[in-house]
């Protein structure tokens, strides 16, 4: 396979493999991943094995209007761990759903928009030595298969579901993986470290834990 040619991924499973062969160098180039990432085109047929949310309903119930019951926060769901160079998860987020602003820990974050529609807004690190209302730097509305990349040297992002009636599903790639990062509290700038955990791993719930993000801001 040529390196610079994107070739289209059919299925999830087959974006996985490539994603495994591009990772395979210790140099990530950014556009490439996000290219193959965003050639893949979302089948829920793929993915809804993975789809884990946290309450009593399936995702294709979910996915009715008006009838989206995931309660409480965005569910993390682990789908591959890229031979220890990355990790590839799916997020659910029901109605209202936000993640707290936050950083990643040195990593690349790559997130691809499987279902549904996310808002996402870009911050500014707030200044160590002054409090006070943290500074947005953008937004944007991320649509369906498109994939959005940020890193800790653009700056920090809260994800939003602002659908009332909507469920989303995105898939996030993180290079290398993490297991907690900082949230930040967006009236102040002070932050807190958090844990990250899995609501699920490759399809299977993983029971006693809870997911990353609080009810902070
Ligand atoms: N980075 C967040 C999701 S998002 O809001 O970008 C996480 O991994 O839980
Ligand atoms: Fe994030």
């Amino acid at each position: 396979m040529e390196h610079t040619e994107v070739v289209k991924p059919e299925t999830l499973d087959d974006l996985i493999k490539i994603l495994h062969k591009i990772f395979e160098s210790d140099s990530i180039n950014v556009e490439e991943v996000q290219g193959i990432m965003e050639a893949y085109d979302s089948n829920p047929q793929d993915w809804v094995k993975y789809a884990k949310f946290d309450q009593y309903s399936t995702f294709d119930g979910c996915s009715k209007k008006s009838n989206c019951t995931w309660k409480n926060r965005y569910t993390r769901n682990l789908v591959d761990e890229g031979n220890g160079k990355f990790n590839l998860m799916i997020l659910c987020w029901g109605e209202g759903h936000g993640s707290s602003i936050h950083d990643h820990t040195d990593s690349h974050c790559f997130m691809k928009l499987l279902q549904g529609q996310l808002k996402e807004t870009l911050f500014e690190w707030p200044d160590s030595k002054s409090q006070g209302e943290m500074v947005q730097k953008s937004q944007r509305i991320l649509q369906e298969n498109k994939v959005a990349y940020i890193n800790d040297s653009i700056g920090l992002h809260r994800v939003e579901n602002g659908s009332h009636t909507e469920c989303a599903a995105s898939l996030h790639l993180y290079s290398p993986p993490f297991q907690s990062c900082q949230t930040f509290d967006q009236r102040t700038g002070h932050r807190n470290t958090v844990k990250m955990t899995f609501w699920s791993k490759k399809g299977e719930r993983t029971p006693f834990e809870t997911t990353f993000s609080q009810e902070n801001n």
